[in-house]
Parts: structure tokens; sequence; C-alpha cells
């Protein structure tokens, strides 16, 4: 499985640009009011037409439903959903029957008890996300720049991809990636210099010590099978 490296929550042109110059695999847009990194669909439709064939764009959606969901991806024609809200097993399940289209299922996490539903979820969904599970009292679900226990992780196994996100940035995406030997990560505010503002330089400096973790796990791999 391929190493994807993903650049969540971009919302003007140049950051964009700057995400995917510096070879991002797959870029986000949040749909989701309440978050300092929703777009319009304007924008979206702006946004989407910049980003096409250059990586790929997941729509970011919270138990949106489908009048939302058939929107956002009108505008921005995603090829991945990323499912960030409690959408059950079933309604993902039914997502992709009606849309068509890879979904990428977030799954929060704070302890152990909160991989119960992996299996379901995996049975169903393209793509698993585990991101640090919000306080209860938190405005959105996500996007906190809070991270999780990656020890959680280290024994999981799963016959679909899975990334790591959650308070990532370019300082500790190579332990998240050590630990979890994870297909990917994901960051938004790791990458800001404040809620909702990238920084061109975060979003390079995020990008080459991904790929520096990629490569690592991959020598490792390589090393302990000889
Ligand atoms: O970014 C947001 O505002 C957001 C809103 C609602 C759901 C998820 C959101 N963000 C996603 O959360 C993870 C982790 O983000 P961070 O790196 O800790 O800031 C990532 O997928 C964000 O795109």
């Amino acid at each position: 499985m391929s190493f994807a490296v993903k650049i969540c929550g971009l919302s003007t042109r140049e950051t964009l640009e700057v995400a995917l110059d510096a070879g991002a695999d797959m870029v986000g847009f949040v749909f989701f009011e309440a978050s300092p990194r929703h777009i319009s669909l304007g924008t979206a439709r702006e946004l989407g037409r910049l980003a096409k064939g250059r990586a790929v764009k997941a729509a970011l959606t919270v138990d949106a439903d489908d009048a939302s969901l058939e929107n956002c991806i009108e505008a921005l024609q995603p090829g991945l959903l990323q499912l960030h809200g409690s959408e059950s097993i079933a309604r993902v399940r039914d997502i992709k029957q009606k849309f068509g289209l890879p979904v990428m299922k977030v799954l929060p996490v704070a302890t152990a008890a909160d991989l119960a539903e992996l299996p379901g979820y995996a049975a169903v969904a393209d793509r698993i996300l585990f991101d640090a599970r919000a306080p209860k009292d938190a405005t959105r679900p996500g996007g906190l720049g809070v991270p999780f226990d990656w020890h959680l992780l280290e024994n999981i196994k799963l016959a679909i991809p899975f990334m790591v996100g959650g308070g990532l940035n370019a300082g500790n995406v190579a332990e998240a990636v050590r630990v979890t030997h994870a297909n990917g990560v994901d960051v938004s505010s790791g990458v800001e210099s404040a809620p909702g503002i990238k920084d061109p330089d975060m979003i390079r400096a995020f990008i080459r010590a991904a790929r520096e973790a990629e490569r690592a796990m991959t020598s490792s791999r390589i090393a302990s099978s000889v």
C-alpha cells in the first residue's frame, strides 16, 4: 500500500498551490460551517479545478445529509469523501453506494475502547483515518491540533489503508509513523500560523518530514525482512 501525505483545510489558491507543488498526495477541503477552514461551494469549485489531476481531492463533511453531500461533490469533484462525524457503519455503506466515491471514515481515538467498531467500519470504508477524539464541549470534531496516544494503534492490522491525524506537525510526524506504521498522515493545524491560516513554510516542512518518515519506515521494513 502506498504512503499518502494529506494537507487538510486548504482554503486559498496560494496555499493549495504550495501543497501541490510540495508534493501532497491528498488535499482536503472542509465543508463544516463551524470550522475556521470551512469553504463555500464557489471556493470549492475554484480550488477543485486548480487541484484537478494533481492530487486526490478529499471533501471533509460532518454528519452531512445527502443534499449537502451532493452539493459539495458537484462543486469540488472530489476523489474521496472524508466522513468526520458520527456516521454509523450503515450510513457509511449507504453513502458509498449512493455517491459511488471512495470513502475515508474517521474514527476518533482516546482509549482502546474506541477501536471496538473498527472491524465494522473497515468492512465498508476504503480507508480509515484515526484522529484524536475531541473533547465533549468542542465546537468541531477535529482540526483541534491535539494528538492522541499513537501506541493504541501499534498492533493494528487492517486490510485497507489507514492514516493518522490529530496534532501532527513537522516535528512529531516521524514518531507517529514509526509507532503506528500508518499508510499515510493528515495535518491541518500543524501547518497553520493561526486557526484556518495555512503557512507555506510549515506545509513544505511537514511534507518533507513526512517523506523522510516514509523512507525510514520502508528501510526498517526491508532491514527486518532480510
Ligand atoms: O479542520 C477542521 O476545522 C475540522 C472540522 C471538523 C472536522 C474535522 C476537521 N479537521 C480535521 O481533523 C484532522 C486533524 O486535524 P489537526 O491536524 O489536528 O488540526 C484533520 O483531518 C483535519 O482536516
